[in-house]
């Protein structure tokens, strides 16, 4: 049993994390930024922001004070990955020697192309553990049953987060392919775009699962080519998330398909709607093109979503390389 645990980010994931760990730990210290979320949490034990109708475990107890995480055996960062330097800027003259970071964002850093993971060692000098599955947030806050990926390169902190998460419900798989992990959490975001693309322009079922047989076989060869084990893609956080990902509509990156395979173009400044898929498949093109990769998933969505082609015509193109 752990005394504290932090998790950084009360969204939709931090909320999700917390109501994972809490039997494990005697107290989860969740920062929120808003006093005023803070303060709701504490008195009414709903996230009200988030889940309205789901009560939050006792033991969760929100805090705005980072300095509330001082003592935390691990902190899981659940934020979006732009904010990630920034904040571990800020937690690596708080936290203790021995704390062990989590990262949960799937994405790389704009700019860098860095990996989240190698982003928290430049800013604060240790090896994160990465976590990514099949991981609905709803489901986890609900504490139905879900798994995710864990993998870090130090042995021990890899097996205190598996210690942190494990229970009946939640099932870890634990690795040291932190190059594996990271890109399936990023690849997939491109795999649910391109899906939804199929979706949205009604593409017919035998096609669609033809694509995706070969994207499935190329974030294999890709993850390879980064330097990860093209194995890793059959665990939670290759082959379960890119299913959840790719075929339910609770992503937003599938819904940024399906759009734009209707041909509906959002104005994202003016409706206020980020989609962070569109800056993976920007990275993600560069990125091919360093590694000198071939890859025709990350091809099509760039053809639809960038280069605005007709899907249609896209799709052509996509199929031809089968
Ligand atoms: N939602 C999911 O099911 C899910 C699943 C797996 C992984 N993730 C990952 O978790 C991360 C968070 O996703 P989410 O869905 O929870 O997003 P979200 O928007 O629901 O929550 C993000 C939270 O971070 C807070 N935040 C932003 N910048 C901050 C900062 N500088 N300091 C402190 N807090 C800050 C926001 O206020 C917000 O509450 C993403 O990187 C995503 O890739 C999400």
């Amino acid at each position: 049993m752990f005394s504290n645990i932090g998790v950084v980010g009360a969204g939709a994931m931090g909320t999700a994390i917390s109501q994972t760990i809490c039997d494990n730990t005697q107290k989860v210290s969740l920062y929120a930024r808003r006093e005023e979320l803070v303060d709701s949490i504490n008195t009414t034990r709903f996230n009200k922001d988030y889940f309205p109708n789901i009560r939050l475990k006792d033991n969760i107890i929100a805090t705005n004070d980072l300095n509330d995480l001082k003592d935390a055996e691990i902190i899981f960062l659940t934020l979006p990955s732009s904010t990630i330097r920034e904040v571990c800027s800020q937690l690596k003259y708080i936290i203790s020697q021995d704390c062990v970071l989590v990262n949960t964002a799937k994405g790389l850093e704009k700019g860098s192309q860095k990996r989240m993971s190698e982003v928290i060692m430049e800013e604060t000098g240790r090896p994160a553990c990465v976590l990514s599955g099949p991981n609905i947030a709803v489901e986890m806050v609900e504490r139905t049953f879900s798994s995710a990926s864990i993998a870090c390169e130090n042995k021990q902190y890899l097996e205190k987060v598996e210690k942190a998460l494990s229970t009946f419900r939640f099932k870890v798989s634990a690795s040291c392919d932190v190059i594996g992990v990271e890109y399936c959490g990023v690849i997939k975001n491109i795999i649910a775009i391109s899906q939804g693309i199929c979706e949205g322009m009604k593409i017919n079922d035998n096609a669609r699962f033809s694509v995706f047989t070969k994207t499935y076989n190329e974030t294999k060869d890709m993850i390879e080519k980064f330097g990860g084990n093209r194995n890793t893609v059959d665990d939670y956080c290759g082959f379960g998330d890119i299913i959840t990902a790719s075929t339910l509509n609770v992503s937003r990156n599938h819904t940024l398909g399906v759009l734009y395979g209707q041909r509906i173009v959002i104005d994202e400044k003016a409706s206020g709607v980020l989609f962070e898929g569109k800056n993976t498949i920007v990275i993600m093109k560069k990125l091919c093109k360093k590694h000198n990769i071939d890859c025709a998933t990350v091809d099509f969505t760039y053809d639809v979503i960038i280069n605005r082609i007709n899907p249609k015509k896209a799709f052509e193109i996509f199929w031809d390389k089968l």
